[in-house]
């Protein structure tokens, strides 16, 4: 069964936008949880234009599903998650003027760098997932850091399918094959939305979760949030 993580990152993003403290995140995150949400995500970026770190300490006693926690470490991130101690650290190779998440690790490259970071990680006992592109190499360069699970970037795939070529799936589906067959938990995350959640979900094996918060929070503008989650669990059962 795949699990369905929310990312309130854009929950936050309007809460910051008048300085005050509505929507408070934290009570958006329980309604979300309410609503039958199997985990929650946040990625407190280093300018903490949306989440802030001190949000990601106020979530952690209170939810009662999965908490993931993404973003580049850089030592107050490595900081935050090793006092936090959520359930997933995903970790996202993001420049810090990033608009947004825009590429995987180069897992080949970087493969010393990520496989000390993800040790550290793992002795204090918070499960690993790296940001990856759906590229075989980097898979294979993945399972060579020590990380619990990748997360496929699936930004390409999103706008392929709304340009009416669905077909990029097959990269994505291969490279979750071959992860699966590497002893690696797949996640997915980036743009993944209502309209084509489905036939990602159809046409990719082996997903443990899929985060999914900017499209669902701005879907939830016009059917609600209960209703918008609701139709997001129908899509992965
Ligand atoms: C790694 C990933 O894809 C998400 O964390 C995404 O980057 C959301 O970040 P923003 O909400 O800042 O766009
Ligand atoms: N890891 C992906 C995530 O948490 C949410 O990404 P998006 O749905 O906001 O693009």
């Amino acid at each position: 069964m795949t699990k369905l993580s929310v990312n309130i990152n854009k929950i936050a993003t309007l809460r910051n936008a008048r300085g005050g403290d509505i929507p408070n995140v934290v009570e958006a995150a329980l309604n979300i949880e309410k609503f039958g949400a199997e985990g929650i995500t946040v990625h407190p970026r280093p300018d903490e234009r949306h989440i802030r770190y001190s949000d990601c300490h106020d979530l952690k006693p209170v939810l009662t599903t999965e908490f993931n926690i993404e973003g580049k470490p850089i030592q107050k991130f490595i900081d935050l998650v090793l006092e936090v101690k959520p359930a997933q650290v995903t970790l996202v190779p993001d420049a810090e003027d990033a608009i947004t998440s825009n590429a995987g690790w180069d897992t080949i490259k970087h493969r010393e760098y990520l496989q000390d970071v993800i040790a550290e990680f793992k002795s204090n006992g918070v499960r690993t997932s790296i940001f990856v592109d759906p590229v075989k190499e980097m898979i294979e360069g993945a399972a060579k850091t020590g990380t619990d699970r990748i997360e496929l970037y699936t930004e390409s795939f999103a706008v392929d399918y709304a340009e009416g070529r669905p077909d990029s799936a097959k990269a994505y589906a291969q490279c979750a094959q071959l992860a699966h067959e590497l002893g690696l938990g797949v996640n997915a995350g980036h743009d993944l939305s209502l309209k084509n959640l489905r036939y990602f979900k159809e046409n990719v094996p082996h997903l443990a979760e899929v985060s999914i918060g900017h499209a669902l929070i701005s879907e939830a503008l016009y059917l609600g949030l209960e209703k918008t989650i609701e139709h997001y669990l129908k899509l992965l059962k």
